[in-house]
């Protein structure tokens, strides 16, 4: 029965109950939310993003808020670029990645790594762990200004500075990178070594991928 009433909720855009929004857990956590906004690599918003919200199954949420604790002692905070992604958005990625003719975002987001291999390289999943709702991409800012943390490339930046242990990194920006990891690995979640900025927390609450927009609605009905 409960699995009927879940399925019902999705096809009406609603998520299954166990999805929060981050801000309800933790609203000192940062958000910039970049694929509802044009500052993205498809250099628009993205299908599937209503409103620039953190949607997450909840067990993620409440890791994120307890590293998050952690983080402020230290004079940290987390500031997040992604979470939940709707199955839609992940496809509209694979698209873009395979329309090698538009290559308008080429210089800011993957200026050493030809378009076509953006997929295969692991840059861009056909089946993401954000549609399942306990992947996030995260960063570090310091308090109590919030000004960015040195990550040695920005967020979303496709190319082999951006795996986290990539050995032309090193000093400073090296230590920032182990430290968002070490705190987050500490709370459960995992980090892609393609990505400094892209965290799984085990075991995922869900194993199927969502398609309910992300929108506060999704989560509050
Ligand atoms: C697109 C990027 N932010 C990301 O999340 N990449 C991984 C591989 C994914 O698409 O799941
Ligand atoms: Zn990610």
């Amino acid at each position: 029965m409960a699995v009927v009433a879940g399925c019902l909720a999705v096809l009406a855009g609603s998520s299954p109950s166990g999805f929060t929004a981050l801000s309800d857990v933790d609203p000192g956590i940062g958000q910039d939310m970049r694929y509802a906004t044009g500052r993205n690599f498809t250099g628009r918003v993205v299908e599937g993003y209503e409103e620039p919200v953190c949607l997450l199954a909840k067990p993620a949420a409440e890791a994120l808020r307890r590293a998050q604790r952690v983080l402020r002692r230290q004079g940290f905070s987390l500031l997040v670029y992604d979470c939940y992604r709707p199955q839609r958005a992940v496809d509209r990625f694979v698209r873009w990645a395979r329309d090698t003719g538009d290559q308008a975002t080429k210089a800011e987001f993957y200026p050493e790594v030809d378009k076509s291999r953006l997929v295969e390289l692991g840059y861009i999943a056909e089946q993401s762990g954000h549609s399942r709702g306990s992947t996030v991409d995260v960063t570090l800012v310091r308090l109590p200004g919030r000004q960015p943390v040195d990550m040695g490339t920005p967020f979303d930046w496709f190319g082999p500075l951006s795996h986290t242990d990539a050995p032309r990194i090193g000093g400073a920006v090296r230590e920032n990178r182990r430290l968002l990891r070490r705190v987050l690995e500490a709370e459960g979640f995992v980090n892609l070594p393609e990505e400094w900025w892209h965290f799984t927390h085990r075991p995922e609450a869900f194993r199927e991928q969502f398609d309910f927009p992300v929108a506060l609605r999704a989560v509050r009905g």
